[in-house]
């Protein structure tokens, strides 16, 4: 059985590493510079990097220099978010070096183009199937976007690699991950799961882990480690067996 994979986020606003509490604009915590908590996480033996542009996702502008000043900055994996969203900013977040780019509002808005762009890409596209319920949420998870489980069956047959998979309702408040939304999606598809939101625990990771045979891959973890509920050393630990 291979390992949980953790994917430490730094989320940037405004040029800032902050957290959100449910992914809404206005609900900031800063933890200052982005460069310097990727490479915290970096040296703390993160494999992978969670980078999210919430200015681009929420359309109030863009990080772009930033952010592409961390991937440059990293030996690691990077995962890329936030309003990638046609050719121009795909090309961009790409052209950062970054491992593979996640789409969001694109998956729900532009599906003739994300079908496209996943049979160019292949791996280096994945899809954030970010959900109230079983409604996906668009455009900085403002807008509603349909229904999870028909998104996900059109995204499969159009040969989408993987999918990260964040209940919005548990994002960056602490309470523990949605399992069975994790367990639900992983019945209905092949493809590897990255769960995000919500890890509050040494023992929720090990809970996420526990779901590693049936498809889940990886755990995005943003606020618990910057509120020092246990370090990343600590995580890595836990997910180790
Ligand atoms: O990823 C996005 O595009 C995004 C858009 C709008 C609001 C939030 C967005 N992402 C947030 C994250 O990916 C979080 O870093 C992640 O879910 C971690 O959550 P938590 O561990 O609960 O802090």
């Amino acid at each position: 059985m291979s390992k949980l994979e953790l994917l430490p986020a730094v989320d940037v606003r405004d040029g800032q590493a902050v957290r959100l509490v449910h992914g809404e604009s206005g609900s900031e915590t800063s933890y200052g510079d982005p460069l310097a908590a990727a490479r915290a996480w970096q040296a703390a033996g993160a494999e992978w990097l969670h980078l999210v542009d919430l200015d681009a996702a929420f359309g109030t502008g863009d990080n772009r220099e930033r952010i592409a000043e961390v991937v440059r900055a990293m030996d690691i994996k990077v995962e890329l978010s936030g309003g990638i969203r046609d050719d121009a900013s795909l090309a961009a977040a790409l052209a950062t070096g970054c491992t593979r780019v996640n789409l969001g509002t694109a998956a729900l808005e532009s599906p003739e183009w994300v079908a496209r762009v996943i049979a160019e890409h292949g791996e280096r596209i994945a899809v954030g199937l970010d959900v109230r319920g079983t409604t996906l949420r668009g455009r900085g998870w403002t807008r509603d976007g349909g229904d999870l489980y028909e998104t996900l069956a059109r995204l499969d047959a159009e040969g989408c690699a993987r999918y990260v998979v964040t209940d919005i309702a548990k994002d960056g408040t602490l309470q523990g991950p949605n399992l069975d939304l994790l367990k639900n999606v992983c019945a209905r598809t092949d493809r590897p799961v990255v769960a995000s939101g919500g890890v509050s625990s040494l023992d929720d990771l090990r809970a996420i882990a526990t779901l590693v045979p049936e498809g889940v891959e990886g755990a995005i973890v943003g606020k618990a480690l910057y509120a020092k509920a246990f370090t990343l050393e600590e995580a890595l630990e836990a997910v180790s067996v």
